[in-house]
């Protein structure tokens, strides 16, 4: 108990407060370059690159000149840009991180990849599916000199997850629900997550939900079987401020979601993010069962906190067992186990990692592990994969009889 509280004070001030010395680079780093100096970038994109040998910050971009510098200043970063086609025009630069608000991923995506640039494209990538089949079929994704696209969902990457998916059976999952509450006191209600002509709207922003389900069965939803939201006030009513839906999956399994960026505290925290994974009956063997019984698991896996674990997770793995005899049940127990996987190690991978690594950290080692030809973990999330996320949301909308976010006018282009 006291092992595991040190633990975790000892991981969340390193996390937040003051992270160990970064490697030297070498000689061959990778030049990245930051399109907006976004909330998110520090977090997301800045403290991971600090902590990867490859990575060098060498730019950053914003619509005011003055603002990117004195975000270049606060965070070290040496080249400064007033606008975001002056970074892209500038070939030394390798690789660009998007955290745009939603809207304007496809356009600067698309425009950095025609300059050569590696994308990291903040979730979701873009605006709905039109979109994302033109992004993710780009020409550019192909052919010897392809350049590499990822859409930053960082929960995947994370060893907490990549253990909890260990423990998934997926021809065998009858349900599986998430959880996503954001307090409203955390976003401020003229956001760009509320922003029609900027792709918001809670299943936009929380489209992690959707994610997990997809991620979860392996497989792409039949139907969203029902879909009910709340809107903010006008005039952006357009966008949907919390989300409750439910899905049907190819093995009859379903899925349900259930997320607000509006939550009280207590939603935010209790549950806290949960993703809970309902397998159906299945018959084990057991060598020490007389003829005639046998034995049947129930089992459950819940993943609580599964967006960024590094701060704390817990993994529960509920088998409620039921031995059998001429259809009656003639015994039943149920075992309870907590796993936990702060390292790659502890995920059952043989490749080193840190404590205080937050999900992003692992993402960002994904994708340069792909632009280097590494396999890394095996963790990525491929184009068609993204195009089906975008596919998943617009199906959600669809149902919720909101329209589906705007394609940009630079699909037309
Ligand atoms: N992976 C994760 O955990 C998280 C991901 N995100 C994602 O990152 C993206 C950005 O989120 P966040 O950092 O909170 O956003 P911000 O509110 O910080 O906006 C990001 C940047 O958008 C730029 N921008 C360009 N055009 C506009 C416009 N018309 N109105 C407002 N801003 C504009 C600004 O750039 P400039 O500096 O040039 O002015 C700003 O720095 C979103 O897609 C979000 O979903 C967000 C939070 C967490
Ligand atoms: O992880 C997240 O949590 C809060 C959201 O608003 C944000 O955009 C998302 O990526």
């Amino acid at each position: 108990m006291m092992t595991s509280l040190f633990g975790f004070l000892r991981r969340n001030w390193q996390i937040a407060v003051s992270s160990p010395a970064g490697p030297p680079k070498t000689g061959d780093a990778l030049k990245f370059g930051l399109l907006g100096a976004a909330n998110i970038a520090p977090m997301a994109f800045l403290t991971p690159a600090k902590h990867h040998p490859e990575v060098i910050v060498q730019a950053v971009a914003a619509r005011d000149k003055k603002k990117a510098t004195d975000f270049a200043k606060k965070h070290g970063i040496p080249q400064v840009f007033g606008s975001y086609d002056e970074l892209l025009d500038d070939p030394s630069i390798d690789a660009v991180y998007i955290p745009l608000p939603n809207g304007l991923h496809f356009e600067w995506a698309m425009k950095a990849l025609a300059k050569g640039k590696h994308v990291l494209v903040e979730k979701p990538a873009v605006s709905n599916a039109t979109e994302a089949a033109l992004l993710f079929r780009s020409p550019h994704l192909k052919g010897p000199n392809a350049r590499f696209i990822l859409e930053a969902f960082h929960y995947r990457f994370q060893p907490s997850w990549l253990h909890f998916m260990s423990l998934i059976d997926q021809p065998n999952i009858a349900h599986v629900k998430v959880v996503m509450n954001i307090a409203a006191a955390l976003i401020p209600k003229d956001d760009i997550r509320f922003r029609y002509d900027l792709a918001g709207g809670a299943m936009m922003d929380l489209t992690y939900t959707m994610s997990v389900l997809r991620a979860v069965y392996g497989a792409e939803p039949t139907e969203c079987t029902a879909c009910e939201v709340a809107t903010m006030p006008p005039p952006n009513d357009l966008c949907d401020y919390k989300y409750r839906g439910t899905w049907r999956f190819p093995n009859g399994g379903t899925g349900e979601m259930v997320a607000s960026l509006q939550s009280s505290i207590r939603e935010f925290l209790s549950p806290m993010m949960p993703a809970i994974v309902t397998h159906k009956p299945v018959v084990v063997a057991d060598d020490t069962l007389p003829p005639g019984q046998e034995k049947v698991r129930t089992r459950t896996v819940t993943l609580h906190n599964f967006t960024v674990g590094a701060l704390w997770h817990r993994i529960d793995v509920v088998d409620e067992f039921e031995i059998r005899e001429a259809g009656a049940v003639v015994k039943k127990w149920t075992t309870t186990e907590h796993r936990k996987a702060y390292t790659l190690r502890e995920a059952g991978i043989g490749l080193p990692s840190e404590t205080y690594w937050l999900s992003y950290k692992h993402q960002l080692d994904a994708f340069v592990d792909r632009i280097r030809g590494r396999r890394g973990t095996g963790a990525w999330i491929d184009p068609e994969d993204s195009i089906n996320q975008a596919r998943m949301i617009d199906m959600a909308y669809a149902k919720a009889g909101l329209p589906l976010r705007p394609t940009s006018k630079y699909a037309a282009t």
